[in-house]
C-alpha cells in the first residue's frame, strides 16, 4: 500500500505529542518534522506560518537539508488531529488472535489446554496460518501498533510466514518460534519432541528471518521458550547459549528473548515443584542464561522483591499485560514497584489471554488496574497510604509505557518511541471527532427517510467540543478512543495503514 512515500523525503506538519520521560508528555504545535527517504527523522522545526507552509518549506527546510523541494511528500495534520508515536506491543500471540474474547471463566493453565493449545496446533495448516496472521497484522496496524513482539507457534513454516507477512505489510516485528519440549507438561499433540528438535526448529526460524531481512531492519527473530514449565532444562540452557553466541561477535547483537513469568498462582506452584534447585521463578531463567538486556518477561504479576532486583540487575524488561491479567484472573502487576526498581516496562496486549489487540486498550486497563492497587480496601489495605497511592499510573505514564517504555524493553530505544531527531518515523495520525458548533438538533434527530431516532457516524467514540485543553483531549482519547481515531500509520517512513 502507498509505499511510494518512503522513497521520498517527507515533511509532516501540525501538532506532535510524545513522551519525553515517564509521566511527561511534550506537546509541540505548529511543528515540521522532516523524515528522509530512509525513514529517519532528520529535523524537528517550529513552523509558525502554516498558511504559507510550502513556501516556508522550500525556503528554509529544504535549503537547510539540501532537499529537492519539488520531490517531497507533505502530510499536514488537520485541525484537531495530532501525530503520536506508533504503539509498541511488547507481547502478543498472533496464532491466538481468533480466540480474542474467548476465555470464559478459565485461568491460565486450564485456559492453555482448553483454548490455546488446540488453536495453536491447528495453525500447522499454512492456509489457516496465512488467514489468521494477515488479519492479526491488519488489525494491529489499524490500532496504531507499529512494533509487535509476536509469539508464533512451534511450527517453523507458519512462523516464517508470519515474518514474511510482517515484512510485506511493513510492520516492525519480533517473530518467535515457540519452544515447548517438556513431555509431561505439554500435550502430545502440540510439543517439540526433544530439546534437539526445539533448537533445530528455532535455528531454522532465526535463519529464515536472517535471509529475508539480514540486518533485522524491520523484522527480527526472538528466542521464545514458552515458559519454564513448558521447557526442559536442556532446552532453556541451549537457548541461553544461543542468545549469547549469536553473531559470534559479528554485526548482529545477542538475540532477544521473550517468555512468560509469574503470571498465576498455580503456575508459581508448578515452577516451584519442577525446579526445586532454583531459588525463584526468575532464578530458573537466570540459571539457564536467559535473563539479559534484551529479555522480555511477560506478566511479572507475582515477582518477589528479590526477583525484581535480579531482573533489574540483568537489565531485563517486563511486558505488562493488564487486559490478560484481569481476563484470566491472574492478578494486578506491581508496575510502580518494577519502575521504582529500575526495571523497564512496556505494554502487551497478550492476545488472546488479553481480549483486545489494541495497545490503547492496554494503556487504559493499565491505568485502571493500577487504581485497584491504590484502593485502601482489600488486598493492599495494609500498604502504607503514600506508597499505595503511588501505585496509580497517570495517562501520561501509561502512554509512556505504550511507546518509549516498550521501545526500551525491546532494545529499540535508540530507534523508535518518539519524535527525536535520529529516531525512525514510526507514527500514527490521531483524529478525534469534533462536535459541530451549532448542530441542527431537529435535523440530527430527524425521523424522515425511514430513519428513527439518532444516527451513528463513523467518527469514533470520542466527542471533542472544542473547549478541551490538549491534555484533556489526550485523556479523552486514552479512555474513549479506538481504531476509528487512527487515521494513518507509518513505519520507518512508509505509510502502512490508512483509514477509509
Ligand atoms: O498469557 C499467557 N499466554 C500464553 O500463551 C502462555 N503460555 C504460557 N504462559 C502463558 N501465558
Ligand atoms: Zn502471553
Amino acid at each position: 500500500m502507498a509505499s511510494s512515500h518512503h522513497k521520498k523525503n517527507q515533511i509532516f506538519l501540525g501538532t506532535f505529542i510524545h513522551s519525553v520521560k515517564l509521566g511527561e508528555l511534550q506537546y509541540m504545535h505548529d511543528m515540521a518534522v522532516c523524515v528522509d527517504k530512509f525513514g529517519k527523522i532528520v529535523a524537528v522545526e517550529p513552523q509558525r506560518d502554516l498558511e504559507n507552509v510550502m513556501e516556508n518549506v522550500k525556503e528554509t527546510l529544504c535549503q537547510k537539508l539540501a532537499w529537492d523541494a519539488h520531490d517531497l511528500a507533505v502530510t499536514i495534520a488537520k485541525e484537531g488531529q495530532f501525530f503520536f508515536p506508533g504503539f509498541i506491543d511488547t507481547h502478543i500471540h498472533a496464532p491466538q488472535y481468533p480466540n480474542a474474547g474467548i476465555f470464559g471463566k478459565s485461568t491460565l493453565l486450564d485456559w492453555l489446554n482448553k483454548y490455546t493449545f488446540p488453536m495453536e496446533s491447528s495453525l500447522a495448516s499454512l492456509p489457516k496460518a496465512r488467514r489468521v496472521y494477515a488479519s492479526c497484522i491488519r488489525r494491529t496496524l489499524a490500532h496504531g501498533t507499529t512494533t509487535a513482539a509476536y509469539y508464533a507457534t512451534l511450527h517453523v513454516e507458519p512462523t516464517n510466514l508470519l515474518a514474511d507477512l510482517c515484512l510485506a505489510a511493513g510492520q516492525r516485528a519480533f517473530v518467535g518460534r515457540v519452544c515447548m519440549d517438556d513431555r509431561d507438561v505439554n500435550p502430545a499433540y502440540y510439543r517439540d519432541e526433544s530439546a534437539d528438535e526445539a533448537l533445530a526448529r528455532t535455528r531454522a526460524a532465526v535463519d529464515h528471518v536472517r535471509a529475508i531481512d539480514p540486518a533485522f531492519a524491520l523484522v527480527s527473530p526472538i528466542l521464545t521458550p514458552r515458559f519454564a514449565p513448558s521447557c526442559t532444562r536442556e532446552c532453556m540452557a541451549r537457548l541461553g547459549a544461543l542468545r549469547r553466541s549469536y553473531g559470534g561477535g559479528g554485526d548482529v547483537e545477542e538475540l532477544p528473548v521473550q517468555t512468560h513469568i509469574a503470571e498465576n498462582a498455580a503456575e508459581l506452584a508448578l515452577v516451584k515443584a519442577m525446579f526445586p534447585e532454583c531459588d525463584s521463578y526468575a532464578d530458573v531463567y537466570d540459571r539457564h542464561g536467559l535473563l539479559g538486556a534484551r529479555t522480555v518477561l511477560g506478566h511479572a504479576v507475582h515477582l518477589t522483591d528479590a526477583e525484581i532486583s535480579l531482573v533489574a540487575r540483568r537489565g531485563a524488561g517486563v511486558a505488562h499485560c493488564p487486559c490478560s491479567n484481569s481476563a484470566l484472573t491472574s492478578g494486578e502487576a506491581p508496575v510502580r514497584r518494577l519502575l521504582d526498581a529500575g526495571v523497564g516496562v512496556g505494554l502487551g496486549t497478550d492476545v488472546s489471554g488479553g481480549y483486545s489487540a489494541s495497545v490503547l486498550e492496554a494503556a487504559r486497563q493499565a491505568a485502571l488496574v493500577s487504581n485497584h492497587r491504590a484502593m485502601p480496601v482489600g488486598k493492599w489495605a495494609d500498604v502504607p497510604d503514600g506508597e499505595r497511592e503511588r501505585a496509580r499510573l497517570s495517562v501520561e505514564e501509561v502512554l509512556h509505557l505504550a511507546t518509549r517504555g516498550g521501545a526500551g524493553v525491546l532494545g529499540l530505544g535508540a530507534r523508535v518511541g518518539g519524535f527525536d531527531v535520529g529516531l525512525e518515523w514510526d507514527a500514527q495520525l490521531v483524529g478525534l471527532g469534533l462536535v459541530a458548533e451549532r448542530p441542527d438538533v431537529e435535523h440530527e434527530y430527524e425521523h424522515g427517510h425511514g430513519h428513527h431516532g439518532t444516527r451513528a457516524t463513523d467518527r469514533g467514540n470520542v466527542d471533542i467540543f472544542g473547549w478541551e485543553t490538549w491534555e484533556e483531549r489526550v485523556a479523552k482519547w486514552v479512555f474513549g478512543g479506538d481504531d476509528r481515531n487512527v487515521k494513518k500509520v507509518w513505519v520507518r517512513g512508509r505509510l502502512v495503514h490508512e483509514r477509509e
